[in-house]
């Protein structure tokens, strides 16, 4: 076997009715094209299946409006240089019915062997180091699964859970348990044979028997454990998921961080104005910074923002179209779209200390980072701490751990 063989790769999108826990901010944005670190979501995947060298072409597939995913696609063609489709799915198909839906279209070509990755992940994708593994170490692997460590035991059952032998081969494996089995975790990052599709076919017959949907993790890793066909490749370096909206300010850290050292064109080391960069920063090109602001660390700015005189952020995403008048300060937030934050203004949260947990206690909001939905006024000199506030508001008051609908 040769890497060259490899020649494409399956995003999992999904589609509008899912990624719930991600609104206010997939109102506007589909999820998977939030920008994190200044790009989409899944920009960070094709840029790592890009540096590969040998992927002929990238599938997106899911259930959303085709045409969400065009100017994506045509400016991430241009700057890789990959053949990019999007399928839809007619409706949520499950994560191997999309696949098998689809399967004629992923082995054209003959296709060997492809990459299937979650969309709501980020990662440092070791996609090299898991193809040679995947290659050189293992005697019949139908799958390798890209696995992590978490170091939170009650965590855990959030995630496919893992058992491995000596041989990395996988012994057991279960889908979110709900009692403990094991750290090693899932990262939705999977590289299969082509032959896996030969066996998801008498999957697929008997599941449209009983019309249930067809999941990749219960009804096609799940079965593969023990059987010497299913290997684990454990990796190192930062992996997380994005399903709330905190989480995709600690994935824009983490990309952030990483570019900085291994791809220092992705981030901004100064702006003509002079104003204080603290890297890593991602600013716009068509951003305008006044030489007193003062950004950073772990920002990134979006395209038409104006950030005023004596601005401060940190740790925070600013969306497209903002503007930060003088004095203002954010903190730990995401800032939606076209919104106004005024003189003299605070909005600030604090850090997701652990994912994933509920939004309130008791009927009182937990503190977490603070939302501006999109299209919000903050008039000058109110503060509003750890609140999400839909879209299309005007902030007159100051408010704290607060959801304002
Ligand atoms: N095309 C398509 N995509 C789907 C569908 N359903 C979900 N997806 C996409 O498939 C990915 C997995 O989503 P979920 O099914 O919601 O699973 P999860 O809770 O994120 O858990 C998965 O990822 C974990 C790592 O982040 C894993 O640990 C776990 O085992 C599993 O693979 C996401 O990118 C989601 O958008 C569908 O019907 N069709």
């Amino acid at each position: 076997m040769t890497s060259e063989q490899i020649t494409k790769a399956v995003i999992l999108v999904g589609g509008p009715s899912r990624g719930t826990r991600f609104r206010p901010l997939s109102f506007k944005t589909p999820k998977p094209l939030f920008p994190v670190a200044g790009r989409p979501m899944i920009y960070h995947h094709i840029k790592a299946l890009s540096q590969l060298g040998i992927i002929k072409e990238v599938l997106i597939i899911g259930f959303y409006e085709p045409e969400l995913f065009n100017s994506f696609i045509d400016s991430a063609q241009n700057e890789f240089g990959i053949g990019i489709r999007y399928l839809r799915e007619y409706q949520s198909l499950g994560t191997a019915g999309g696949l098998y839906h689809f399967r004629d279209q992923i082995l054209r070509g003959s296709t060997e062997r492809f990459f299937v990755m979650n969309a709501d992940v980020v990662c440092s994708f070791p996609l090299q180091e898991m193809l040679d593994s995947h290659i050189r170490n293992y005697e019949k692997p139908k799958c390798t699964i890209l696995a992590t460590t978490v170091e939170d035991s009650d965590s855990a059952h959030r995630f496919g859970c893992l058992v491995k032998n000596e041989k990395n081969q996988v012994m057991h494996y279960v889908e979110k348990p709900e009692s403990f089995l094991s750290n090693l975790i899932s990262c939705g990052v999977f590289l299969f044979e082509n032959t896996i599709f030969q066996q998801m076919k008498n999957i697929k017959a008997m599941k449209e028997e009983k019309e249930e949907a067809f999941g990749l993790e219960i009804d096609v890793l799940r079965p593969m454990a023990g059987t010497g066909q299913l290997y684990v490749y454990e990796m190192e370096h930062f992996w997380n998921q994005i399903k709330t909206p905190g989480s995709s300010v600690s994935a824009n850290r983490m990309y952030l961080q990483s570019y900085m050292i291994t791809c220092p064109d992705l981030v901004t080391k100064h702006v003509e104005s002079g104003a204080e960069i603290i890297s890593p920063v991602y600013i716009h090109p068509s951003a305008s910074i006044h030489g007193t602001a003062k950004i950073g660390p772990n920002v990134s700015i979006g395209a038409n923002a104006v950030v005023g005189r004596g601005v401060r952020v940190a740790e925070s995403i600013i969306l497209e179209n903002v503007t930060l008048k003088e004095n203002s300060c954010i903190l730990n937030s995401i800032v939606g779209m076209d919104t106004n934050v005024g003189e003299w203004a605070r909005v600030e949260g604090t850090p997701e200390p652990a994912p994933n947990r509920p939004l309130t206690t008791n009927g009182i909001k937990v503190p977490s980072i603070t939302i501006l939905g999109g299209d919000i006024s903050v008039e000058p000199e109110v503060i509003i701490r750890n609140c999400i506030v839909l879209p299309h508001k005007e902030l007159r008051n100051s408010y704290h751990n607060e959801i304002l609908l």
